[in-house]
């Protein structure tokens, strides 16, 4: 197996003042190509710091992050990043933001406009073209994020918590939409989340983060695809590994 994204021994501190707050401290871990990580961890572990690196949008203080065989220096194309905070352009309407990262590539407006609006209805927003991220609420703006990001069909996904904002039914239907985006398509995705339900539902493997980024488990996920969260809550093998997450998620407190 091929790593595409690796963190060596990353130690991520923020100064301020005389002291400075560890984030991370000498995290190691190894994405293949191909494979769904769901990065597991309570508020505050510092999976958003993992990302913000792991994105090369920050440097860490120590140790290095690799993208494929190269240190990553700064943001790639190749790396599409969902970020915890609303990154939609203000002045450009939804379909207009969907379709930026295509834009950007050059490609027409009349090609842009279907696969725009493909997605703009795969995340349950059609209707919503024309209306600008003002008028959307915090989970609709979430979901045109998502579908910006995916209309880039970057090699790498990044997801800070994206799902999180939504209602359980809504939340449920995007996991399912995702994996049937994911699937087939050799994109690479680490998946951050707090809720051990969806990192088990998503992944191919769970990677479970404790206080300053100790890996408290990295476990495979085997559960058979596809996988539907409503048929998952009854399956014993989930019932297990559910158990065994929430161990280890209470043992690193
Ligand atoms: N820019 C920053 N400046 C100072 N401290 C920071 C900064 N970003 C993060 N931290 C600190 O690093 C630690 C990890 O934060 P981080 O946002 O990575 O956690 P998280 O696991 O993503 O949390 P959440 O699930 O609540 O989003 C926290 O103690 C936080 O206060």
């Amino acid at each position: 197996m091929t790593a595409v994204l690796t963190a060596d021994a990353v130690t991520k501190q923020f100064p301020k003042g005389d002291t400075a707050t560890v984030a991370l401290r000498e995290l190691s871990v190894s994405i293949e190509e191909g494979s769904f990580v769901s990065v597991l961890g309570r508020s505050g572990c510092g999976k958003s710091t993992l990302l913000n690196m792991l994105a090369g949008l920050t440097s860490p203080t120590a140790g290095e992050i690799r993208y494929r065989d190269r240190r990553l220096g700064g943001p790639d194309t190749n790396i599409g990043y969902l970020t915890q905070h609303d990154t939609l352009m203000p002045w450009r309407d939804v379909r207009r933001n969907v379709e930026m990262p295509l834009e950007i590539r050059g490609v027409s407006a009349k090609q842009r406009r279907p696969v725009a609006e493909d997605l703009i209805r795969r995340v349950g927003l059609q209707g919503f073209e024309k209306h600008y991220p003002r008028e959307l609420s915090g989970g609709m703006r979430r979901r045109a994020s998502l579908a910006r990001m995916l209309a880039g069909e970057p090699e790498t996904l990044l997801m800070d918590e994206p799902f999180g904002a939504l209602d359980a039914q809504l939340r449920t239907e995007l996991q399912e939409e995702l994996l049937r985006l994911w699937q087939g398509s050799g994109q690479t995705v680490v998946f951050v989340t707090h809720d051990i339900e969806e990192a088990l539902t998503l992944g191919d493997r769970v990677v479970v983060l404790g206080k300053i980024g100790r890996v408290l488990l990295d476990r495979p996920i085997t559960l058979a695809r596809p996988r539907s969260a409503d048929d998952l809550r009854i399956d014993p093998d989930f019932v297990a590994l559910h158990r065994e997450l929430s161990a280890a998620l209470k043992e690193g407190q």
